[in-house]
């Protein structure tokens, strides 16, 4: 008997469960009746490989849609009657999410073939995350994810490509290093790493190094000892002890100042901090997952990055493309957001009009995801009919175009577009957005207030 257990789901009849388990016997199956019985027997027990028992009158293709987009890192094998397979919507699914499909009625011999060969082939990309979620597992200071958190949407060759690498780095221990422009998606992959490594069930544990004081780093990251400085008071924890059991993620590690640098270097060697203030070392099992999005080995050759600690760092590196780099997943991605934040934001919106999903395939997206989930929630705001159209998403033809305005209307609305434009591609974010635009962050909030655009709420900030 195979004691790996294959999640069956069954979609619809529930009769289908027995077919299965009549043909599938020397199989360890965990059956589920629907999608919330298969979502809380994953959370008790994890599983490489599921079925997807379709019954004659398949529905329901959006929530299933949801669930497998969760569930990415599971090879999914589907059975069909084959009327359903000439269905475009069933097709679809298929191709998105499905690593074989079968048709009823069921040739055993085959199906357990492609099983076998399905759980070969998800032990080689290290398995499903070790039970994030699951009872006992130990809860860390962010707490455990859960595969939804790690969700790489997209289909791109390229995307592929780092999801077979991801998989492979996760169950190695070493450090990984991921290198990606500016909202490229490196926190999500480092979350990915993380849920498909054999730490999933610790904390994932982020630090932006450039977003903190250099003063406090130090004992953010290390923690202190009573009495080790003015003001304190008790004995503080720092992120890394917090990230025991499991990772701890240092986006913008290039920004982490030189005497940090050192010290960071003797944690990842020694296995060991020692808290600001106290006398002796402790030892801790974290994995570290960095990022960056300029090239350290120009940093290293400045002089501004230790050589030594980059080598440390760059074991296992992934990168992540830029999204005009994979404009096959911009369609998937724009879909995603939209069906994300149109509960909460927009009913009545039924999606993209054709024109606005060419213009957003022709961006090139220098603020990459980050920008579109922008662009995609503000064109649901803006929208007033009940598609998105390429103005809502401020990517129609001529927008910043001259059109015959008197010169100074041509030169406001010139600054405006751009304003709005490095703010998207900013996430908001008003430091980043006038260093893009050459300005201080003074003189934008000046230029905000002339053009009458609200500035960007600080829950908005990152
Ligand atoms: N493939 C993807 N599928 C779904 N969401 C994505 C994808 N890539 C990025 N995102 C989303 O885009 C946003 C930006 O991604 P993330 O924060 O991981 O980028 P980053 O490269 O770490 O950015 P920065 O360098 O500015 O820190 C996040 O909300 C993330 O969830």
């Amino acid at each position: 008997m195979n004691a790996t257990p294959i999640l069956c789901l069954a979609l619809g009849q529930h009769g289908v469960l027995d077919t299965a388990a009549a043909a599938l016997s020397g199989w360890t199956l965990c059956p589920a009746k629907g999608l919330a019985e298969a979502r809380r027997a994953l959370r008790m027990r994890p599983a490489p490989v599921g079925l997807l028992l379709f019954d004659d009158h398949p529905h329901g293709e959006d929530a299933l849609d949801a669930f497998l987009r969760e569930h990415w890192y599971m090879l999914w094998i589907a059975v069909f009657h084959p009327p359903a397979l000439l269905l475009p919507v069933w097709r679809r699914l298929v191709q998105e999410h499905c690593w074989d499909f079968h048709t009823w009625p069921l040739d055993a011999a085959r199906l357990s073939y492609a099983l076998g060969h399905a759980q070969g082939m998800a032990s080689l990309r290290g398995g499903p995350p070790g039970g994030a979620g699951a009872p006992g597992s130990p809860e860390g200071a962010e707490g455990p994810l859960s595969a939804p958190d790690a969700a790489l949407t997209g289909h791109s060759a390229a995307i592929v490509r780092l999801r077979n690498q991801i998989g492979k780095v996760a169950g190695a221990s070493a450090p990984v290093l991921i290198w990606g422009e500016s909202g490229s998606g490196k926190e999500l992959v480092a979350k990915a790493v993380h849920l498909c490594s054999p730490r999933a069930a610790g904390p994932f544990v982020p630090v932006n190094c450039g977003a903190m004081p250099a003063s406090l780093i130090q004992s953010e990251l290390f923690g202190y000892e009573r009495g080790a400085f003015t003001g304190a008071a008790r004995e503080k924890r720092g992120l890394i002890e917090s990230a025991e059991g499991g990772s701890l993620f240092l986006d913008e590690i290039g920004d982490l100042p030189m005497e940090l640098q050192a010290n960071l270097l003797r944690f990842l060697q020694e296995k060991t901090i020692c808290r600001v203030g106290a006398t002796r070392s402790m030892e801790v099992d974290v994995r570290v997952i960095a990022a960056s999005h300029v090239q350290l080995q120009q940093a290293v050759q400045r002089g501004a990055f230790r050589e030594d600690l980059y080598y440390r760092l760059n074991v296992l590196a992934l990168d992540v493309p830029p999204l005009r780099e994979r404009r096959d997943d911009v369609a998937a991605l724009a879909e995603h957001f939209f069906r994300l934040y149109a509960a909460e934001r927009a009913p009545r919106l039924r999606g993209f009009s054709a024109r606005a999903m060419q213009m957003l395939r022709e961006h090139d997206w220098p603020g990459n995801v980050r920008e579109l989930i922008n662009r995609v929630r503000r064109a649901m705001v803006m929208a007033e009919g009940r598609l998105i159209s390429a103005q809502d998403l401020g990517l129609a033809d001529g927008v910043t175009g001259p059109d015959g305005a008197p010169l100074g209307d041509a030169r406001s609305r010139a600054e405006r577009d751009a304003i709005d434009a490095s703010l998207l591609r900013a996430g908001s974010n008003m430091t980043v957005a006038a260093r893009a635009l050459g300005v201080s962050r003074m003189t934008l909030y000046r230029l905000l207030a002339k053009h009458g655009i609200p500035p960007p709420s600080r829950a908005s900030q990152p």
